[in-house]
Formats: structure tokens, sequence, C-alpha cells
């Protein structure tokens, strides 16, 4: 198992309306739309006063005779494979058309469902062009039965498709390879299904138009065994986070990657390509209303993610369909994984799960909104190749051994060449020698025969010099024969020997020649791999300073999460004696509360009616009216009585004033004296100017 960074799907190069490259594809998302037939799960659930019995909101051939489903305030009220689709609602009052790429209803089974409308991606991603399947759809609407299935007779998807890949594998020429990833998003965070060492997140990066996951796993895959039990495993590991993090299934996003690498054998201009291309199947978390739902806490936490990320899936959507320049890809971790995939470089099919029940007919509704949306928006697939450096060192390599078996070949036949030529020399040579001799022979003989010739002495001895004379001829025709045999065979040594001068020369040229484009290939090789080396040892510097950097980013982070723990700790010691001054108060207020209603509870005993309380509040308000009213009396009394007694005072003062002056009026005297009692003190003198204000001030009551 290796653990290494891996790319999703290439260029996110939007397609363009014009001319596309060669072999691209240019067409959109493919959406099929997949009622799920009705199970025992949705049981009828009444809801509305006119629907008394309904558990689907279409109509499927089962319901169709049975007549409810028409009676329903929303429904599918009538589908085509084609993909054409009517919703009605308001009980049929408004009716909308959808148009997909293909609509399936419950009686389709998952070989249908694949053959028909995934198959051929699946197909594309072995001939090079990336690949992707998407489930969309509410809570227990069959996505995950759709992308995994049941058992064999039902697998979905996921099985399917690899079934696919390494049976062409198997029939294909070319060497290909699989290796598989796993991943799934939960509360916005990347975990890793396939490394069972650690639960380590992961982030998304992007380098020279790559987007990738960091440090995912990949591993290496033959079989579709092998895949499937990776992925049970991974699976396994969902359900224990799931424990972990209470997530459920339906509340993370689940990615499957799937990398082919086929590579190709060398073209005639000794070019090694190979096409990387990758299949992403992804089983989305179910869309739901927390109200529907009943979400509380953590679950509403999750639901918080899923549908930020699924209306950040439809916000990307809606801008691709509409061909906006900006697409909010950066929303959400989600639509950020499936940048290259949305509207870029990948065939793509979305399979829309519909549930049947009535209850969740809103939700119906705005699936198939979505769904519609998807559909408009365009993708643009090409073949992804790339020079295969590793295939075309492997060639060379090969290439130049088998020269150099050429050249060995060509040298051992120049040296036999060179060891029968020498023989020819020798033959040759022989041949001469025999000559010479034989020449000399002939002389002798000729000498030998005139000499004979004279001792026979003239014509007397005509029979005799006959005789001799056919004796020499015959042995001069002899000797001739033997040496035109000899010639023949010098002759016939020497074009041997010619043969063999222009066939080691020819062979000398060619292995010369071989040896030369030997060379040059090498030395080609050896610039194009020393190049490799220069960028890999580049690369790696690079690689060394990031891992530096990073790893002095990583220490400063590291201390300053060490610091952020140490301020937690703090302000969890802190937060915890707040709470239990917290919690003292709360007991205090309890402890009160529950004297209050001790108290409440006593006084409830003690307590007048209500019309009791009435009657006590008109008697009150009536008194209090009465003594405003009696009060309003004194203060007019009192107010004439001041002013009887302004005019009495001033009476008084001129009774006392002209007694004064007379001094002799006893009725003046004797009233002074009463008035100075009054007044009330011994040896208090009343003088007749101040009487007034004092007693003014007494009479006010
Ligand atoms: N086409 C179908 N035929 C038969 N049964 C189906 C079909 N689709 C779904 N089901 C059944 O419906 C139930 C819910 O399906 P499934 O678990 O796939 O839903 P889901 O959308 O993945 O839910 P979640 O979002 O919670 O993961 C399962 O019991 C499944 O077997």
């Amino acid at each position: 198992m290796s653990n290494q960074t891996i790319g999703f799907s290439g260029s996110s190069r939007r397609p363009s309306t014009g001319g596309s490259p060669k072999s691209a594809i240019n067409e959109t998302i493919r959406v099929v739309c997949r009622l799920r037939p009705s199970l025992p799960m949705d049981a009828p659930k009444v809801s509305s006063p006119r629907d008394g019995v309904g558990a689907a909101t279409f109509i499927t051939p089962e319901s169709m005779g049975m007549g409810g489903a028409s009676s329903y305030e929303s429904f599918v009220s009538n589908f085509t494979p084609e993909g054409n689709l009517t919703y009605s609602k308001n009980w049929g009052e408004e009716v909308k058309s959808f148009k997909y790429s293909g609509c399936v209803g419950p009686e389709v089974d998952q070989e249908e469902l694949y053959s028909k409308q995934i198959k051929d991606i699946v197909s594309g991603v072995m001939d090079g062009y990336h690949g992707t399947i998407l489930a969309y759809g509410q809570t227990g609407s069959g996505k995950t039965y759709t992308m995994k299935g049941e058992g064999d007779a039902s697998a979905g998807v996921i099985p399917r498709s690899l079934r696919d890949m390494f049976e062409l594998a198997s029939e294909s020429v070319d060497d290909i390879t699989f290796s598989i990833s796993y991943l799934q998003i939960y509360c916005e965070v990347i975990y890793d299904m396939l490394d069972t060492s650690s639960r380590k997140v992961l982030s998304i990066r992007e380098k020279d138009n790559r987007l990738y996951v960091e440090n995912l796993t990949e591993v290496p895959v033959k079989s579709v065994e092998s895949c499937l039990e990776l992925i049970k495993e991974g699976d396994m590991k969902r359900a224990t986070a799931s424990t972990l993090l209470n997530a459920q299934s339906s509340r993370s996003h689940a990615a499957l990657l799937v990398t082919v690498t086929r590579r190709k054998k060398a073209d005639k201009a000794g070019k090694a390509t190979a096409c990387v291309s990758n299949l992403v199947m992804v089983d989305l978390a179910g869309s739901e209303r927390a109200k529907q739902s009943g979400a509380k806490f953590q679950q509403f936490e999750e639901l918080k993610a899923i549908n930020l990320s699924l209306s950040a899936l439809g916000n990307c959507v809606s801008a691709l369909a509409a061909d906006k320049t900006h697409v909010p890809y950066r929303d959400s971790k989600l639509t950020r994984l499936l940048q290259h995939t949305l509207g870029g470089n990948s065939r793509t099919a979305m399979v829309v799960c519909v549930r049947p029940g009535n209850d969740d007919a809103g939700e119906t509704y705005s699936t198939l909104m979505f769904a519609m949306r998807a559909s408009n928006v365009k993708v643009l697939a090409k073949v992804n190749t790339v020079l295969d450096y590793e295939k075309l060192y492997k060639d060379l390599q090969l290439n130049l051994d088998g020269s150099g078996d050429d050249v060995h070949r060509m040298e051992l036949e120049v040296v036999n060449l060179k060891i029968e030529l020498e023989k020819a020399k020798e033959a040759t040579q022989v041949a001469e020698n025999q000559r010479g001799a034989l020449g000399k022979r002939l002389e002798m003989s000729e000498r030998g025969f005139q000499a004979s010739l004279a001792a026979a002495g003239g014509e007397d001895n005509g029979d005799l010099v006959e005789a001799i004379e056919g004796v020499s001829e015959k042995w001069q025709q002899e000797v001739e024969a033997i040496q035109q045999e000899y010639v023949k065979e010098i002759e016939a040594l020497k074009m041997k020997h010619d043969q063999n001068l222009k066939a080691y020369k020819a062979a000398a040229n060619s292995a010369n020649f071989d040896t030369e484009e030997a060379g040059f290939e090498l030395e080609r090789a050896q610039k194009g791999h020393l190049e490799t080396l220069e960028n890999v040892t580049s690369l790696t510097e690079k690689l060394r300073e990031v891992e530096k950097e990073n790893s002095g980013r990583i220490a400063e982070l590291l201390d300053e999460l060490n610091a952020k723990i140490l301020l937690i700790e703090e302000l969890q010691g802190g937060r915890e004696k707040t709470e239990k001054a917290h919690n003292k108060k709360i007991m205090e207020l309890v402890m009160r509360l529950e004297e209050l209603e001790e108290v409440q509870q006593s006084q409830k005993a003690d307590m007048v009616s209500r019309d009791a309380v009435l009657e006590m509040e008109t008697l009150f308000s009536d008194t209090v009216e009465k003594l405003m009213h009696r009060v309003n009396q004194l203060e007019g009394k009192a107010k004439e009585n001041r002013e009887v007694e302004q005019i009495g005072n001033k009476h008084v003062d001129q009774k006392i004033q002209q007694s004064r002056q007379k001094n002799s009026d006893p009725h003046a005297m004797a009233l002074l004296a009463q008035m100075e009692k009054n007044a009330g003190g011994v040896g208090v003198r009343v003088e007749p100017g101040r009487l007034r204000a004092r007693n003014g001030r007494k009479q006010a009551f």
C-alpha cells in the first residue's frame, strides 16, 4: 500500500461552445431520474384530509390501477424511459414538465440501469477519458443501493464498473494497471477510508492547474475482488467512524476514485505514451430538511454541513448551467473536489434518486428542479495522454540491448569471413604453387622431348617421331586441361574471396551504421534521462525546500497549537470555575424558586377569590372617592374660613388699633387678652399684625 499524492480528474478548463479538439467529447451531464419502488418503510402517512391512503408520490404500474395516486397533492403523474417526466402540484392543478437523459421506474433493475446509462462512460475511462458517476437524492431514496447495490444479483454501479474495467483490461494488448483511493467528506472534513493506521484529515491542493487530495492513500489493485475487499474495509472503518463521529452512511459524502493507467507500445518514432484516466464514483449524503428529519445537536450540525455542501453543489450547477464566468467551487469541499468533474474534462452521469412517500413531495420537487439544472451543464471530455517516460526508458534499454546483440553477431560473421578469406588465400597460393610446379615439369618434359627427337634423327624415323609427337600432343593437352582446371579453381576461389570481401565490407558497414545509430539513440536517451534526472533533482530540491518550510511552519503551527491548547485549558479552568459559580447560583436560584413556590403554595390557601378582590378594589376606590370629595369640601370650607378670618382679622386689627389709640376700651383689652391666651403662651405678647399669620396657619385644617 503506497501513501502518495494523487490527482482528481485533470484540467478544469470549461468546455467552449466552439470547435473541440480531435477525439474530444462535447456533451452535457447525463441525468437519469430513478424512482424507487414503495417499501414497507414508506407505510401510508396521511398528509392531507383529501389524501386518506396515499403511499406514493408517483404513479407506478402497480399503483396505476388503484386510482390512488391521482388524488395526492403533489405527484409524478407521468414519466417515460426517454426522460420526459411530468410533476403535478395541488391535486393536479399545476403541471411542470422535466426532461432528463432517462427516467427509470421501480421495475428497472440494476443491470438495465447500468448497461443503458453508465457502461459507456466506464468504457470511455478505459480509452483515456475521465468519468464521474454521482448518486444524488433524499435520504433513503436509493443512492447507496444504486452505487453499491445488494449482493450479486442487485450489484450496483461500483461493482459492475470494476468488473467491466478488469474484463476490458484482460482483452487489451496494452499494459493496463489500476489503483484505487476511497475518501469521505463528513462535516466539511475529508477522511481517508483506506488508511487503516490513522484518522488523518486531508486537504485539497492545487498545482499546475491540477487538483489533488494531498496524502490520500492510493492502492494498486489487480482484481475486482481485491477492490471490493478494500471498499468493504473502508466501509467498516466508516461504520466505526460513525460511532466515533456520529456519522451514519447518509451523513457523509463517499467518493471512490479508480485510476487507470494504460501503457501503449512505442510508435515508429519511438514515442511511448500512456493514458491516465480516473473514474470517480460518489454516493452523496442525503438531502433533507431539519424539520423533517427531527435532527438535534450533532445531527443538526451534520445536517448543516450536508445542506451547505449540497446547496454549494446546486449553486455551482446553476452557475455552470447559466454559463456564468464565476462558479463558486470553493464554497464547499465537495464542490472543490468535483471542480474538474462538473463542467470540466470528465464525462459525467448523475443518478437522481426519488422516494415515493407522499410526505416527500416537497423534497422530490426540489430534487427534480436540481436535476433539471444539472442536465444543462456542458462538459468537454478529452483523452488524457501523457508521455510514458517509464516505458520509453525500458524500450530504449531493450532496443540498445538488441542493437548490441546485432553488432556482436555481425562481428562474429566478420571474423568467420576473415578466416574463410585466409583459407581461400592459402588455397590460391597452393594452386599457384602447383601450377608453377606443373609448368616446370612441362618445360622439363618439353626439353626431354626435343632431346629425344634430336636423338631419333630425321625423316627415317618418321613413325617414331609421329608417335612421340602424338604422345607429346596428348601430354600437352593433359597439361593444358590441368592448367585450365587450376585456373578455374583459382578464379572460383578469387570470386569467393571477392564475395567474402564484399559481404565482410557490407557487414562491417552495417555494423558501423547500427553502432552509430545505437550510439545516437543512446546519446538521445541519455540526454533525455539526464534532463529528467535534472528535473527530478530540481523537484527534489524544491520538495526539500518546501518540506523545510513546511517543517518550520509545522513547528510554528505546533507551537501555536500548544499555546492554544494551554489557552483552552486555562479557559476551560476558568470556564469550570464560572460553571461552578453558575451552578451554585443556579442551585441558589432553584432553592429560592422552591421557597417561592412553597410560599406561593401557602399563599394560595390564603388567597381571596378574584371577585372578592374586585369587590375590595371597588370598595377602596369608592372610599377614596368619598374621601377626596370630603377633602374638597373641607378645602372649600377652609378657603371660606380663611376669607372670613381675613375679614375678621382686618376688623380685629382695626379694633385693636382703635382701642390702643384710645387705650380705654375694656372690650378690646379683653379681646386682646383672650387672643394672647389662645396664642398659648405665658409671657407671649400678641401683636395685632402677627396674629393673622399664626392663626391663619392653624385654621387651615
Ligand atoms: N431500486 C430499488 N429497488 C429495491 N429497493 C431499493 C431500491 N432503491 C432503494 N431500495 C431500498 O431502499 C432502502 C434505502 O435505500 P438506500 O440506503 O440506498 O438509500 P440512500 O439514499 O442511500 O440513503 P442514505 O442517504 O441514508 O444513505 C434500502 O433498503 C434499499 O434496499
